[in-house]
């Protein structure tokens, strides 16, 4: 791959929708025209600096491209085709108009972020609004599923249910679970919703696959689903922008797929000689968001980037409205990857934010609720070790008798469990005050008392809460109402 063509291609806006030279040719035929006018800005020159790296297909990309933008009985076989989600309804428009080959519609691109902030916007924002999160399932503690990681190799199948390799070695000893008692939480929200997920992976009733255009019959009506929900989740880009990327084979995509539907997915392009990767697009179909599908897709399309395409970093320009959900997969505002192995590289787009996302060369990524889990136990034995906090004692027997006094006078140190916790009767606390019943010199008593009140009230000024005391009123006199107070 010649990087340096890379660099001099020209410029890539996607608020200029000028398309990478790789997608000039695929987008030869489609690109004619554009209901987007989009500017053709790519040079031909440029495009051996994106050949795919991946075997061509026997169609003409042309073709298939202008084919599957207006072919309607591939779209009625799309994965969504079915479904009450609408995320292929919008493929009626896809019609090219061939009179305009200008791609310079900046305002198409540019209207992108601020039209899917618009509540009126059926497609984006208000989709949005309807979101339910799914409420936090506990998980039951197995030990069963330690050490099934998601390793795999090659485009296909990702994820646990296709792998065959164990992630990068965690050990933990077997027995441990048995000293996880009930009292230790079980998991946050994030592993639920991972476990939950992985379980079903396991389970075959979901999987995640990443394909190019391969010509496969199958995978290319997933990537075609894929593109619709794009096309729905995406409002603003224009059509055959998303057609034309999904379709492209220097991209790939890796597809959420359920029932033999497509839930979601990425593009992204991997720039292999610079070992990092370009999210071109990222989708949930509108009723299955928030409920952690993007989160496990991030996940999966990480471990499949770092160990099939030996990707060290992810970039992508993410819409102002999806910030908030890269955050939370790892990606910062901060760029920190150097700019000489991604400048030129990678597409601009106006009304987004370049975020950068490091590939961590070791995590488990699509099993990161057993790491979770793992650390949570290791961390709960070491507490065991050093205390015993983990101990429930029965509660104390407070019972009165009818005229409230208690039936029995329960000393401190007979409390279950406080002389096991370390205490001893000389600590500070009650052990210094001896109850004023108990006590046989009633100046002593006193004495501790007024010692116990003014330590209180010094902490008390120390916290600068302010005790108002009239300027006759001495502390000891304060004190000695306290006592009358208690002994009344
Ligand atoms: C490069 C690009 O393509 S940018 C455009 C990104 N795509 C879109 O905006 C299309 C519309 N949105 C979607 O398709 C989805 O909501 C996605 C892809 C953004 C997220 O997928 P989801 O399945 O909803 O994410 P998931 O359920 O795993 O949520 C993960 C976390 O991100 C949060 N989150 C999800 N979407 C968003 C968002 N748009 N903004 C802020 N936070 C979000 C969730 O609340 C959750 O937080 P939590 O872990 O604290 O509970």
């Amino acid at each position: 791959m010649d990087t340096h063509s890379h660099l001099t291609a020209p410029n890539r806006s996607r608020s200029s929708q000028s398309p990478s030279p790789s997608h000039s040719a695929s987008a030869s035929a489609s690109a004619t025209s554009s209901i987007h006018k989009r500017k053709l800005a790519a040079a031909a020159a440029g495009d051996d600096d994106h050949l795919p790296p991946f075997a061509p297909s026997s169609l003409s990309a042309d073709t298939r491209d202008g084919a599957l933008t207006s072919n309607d009985d591939l779209e009625s076989i799309s994965a969504r085709g079915a479904d009450s989600d609408s995320d292929d309804a919008e493929d009626s428009d896809t019609v090219l108009d061939d009179e305009d080959e200008d791609f310079d519609n900046d305002s198409s691109m540019r209207t992108f972020t601020t039209a899917r902030l618009d509540t009126t916007n059926p497609a984006g924002s208000s989709s949005r609004n309807t979101k339910i999160k799914m409420e936090n399932t506990n998980v039951k503690i197995e030990n069963s599923d330690s050490g099934k990681d998601g390793g795999h190799t090659g485009t296909g199948a990702v994820g646990p249910a296709a792998a065959g390799s164990s992630g990068p070695g965690i050990v933990v000893k077997e027995d441990s679970v048995k000293i996880f008692t009930e009292n230790l939480q079980a998991s946050g929200a994030y592993s639920a919703r991972e476990e939950s997920l992985k379980r079903e992976e396991e389970a075959g009733k979901l999987k995640f696959v990443c394909y190019s255009n391969d010509d496969v019959d199958e995978h290319m009506v997933w990537l075609i689903g894929l593109k619709n929900i794009f096309a729905r989740q995406l409002p603003n880009m224009p059509k055959e922008y998303i057609v034309r990327l999904v379709m492209d084979r220097s991209h790939k995509s890796v597809m959420i797929i359920r029932r033999n539907q497509v839930v979601g997915g990425i593009t992204y392009r991997p720039y292999v000689s610079q070992r990092f990767g370009e999210i071109a697009f990222c989708a949930i179909t509108a009723d299955e968001q928030v409920k952690g599908y993007g989160t496990r897709l991030m996940n999966h399309l990480k471990q499949h980037a770092r160990d099939v395409d030996g990707l060290t970093h992810f970039l992508t320009y993410a819409d102002n409205n999806a910030v908030g959900y890269f955050i939370k997969q790892g990606f910062t505002k901060e760029i920190y990857l150097e700019k000489d192995r991604w400048q030129g590289y990678i597409k601009d787009y106006d009304g987004g934010i370049l975020m950068e996302c490091k590939i961590d060369q070791k995590l488990p990524y699509t099993d990161l609720s057993t790491m979770i889990r793992r650390q949570r136990q290791a961390i709960d034995e070491k507490i065991r070790e050093l205390s015993n906090c983990h101990i429930i004692y029965p509660g104390i027997d407070f019972q009165k008798k009818e005229a409230g006094i208690p039936k029995k006078i329960i000393k401190v140190e007979d409390i279950p469990g406080l002389r096991e916790a370390g205490w001893t009767p000389d600590q500070w606390g009650h052990s210094r005050f001896r109850t004023l019943n108990s006590a046989s010199d009633s100046a002593t008593n006193q004495k501790y008392l007024t010692a116990f009140m003014r330590s209180l009230l010094k902490c008390l000024k120390i916290t600068r809460t302010v005790i108002l005391l009239p300027m006759s009123y001495s502390l000891d006199s304060y004190c000695m109402d306290f006592v009358l107070a208690v002994n009344a």
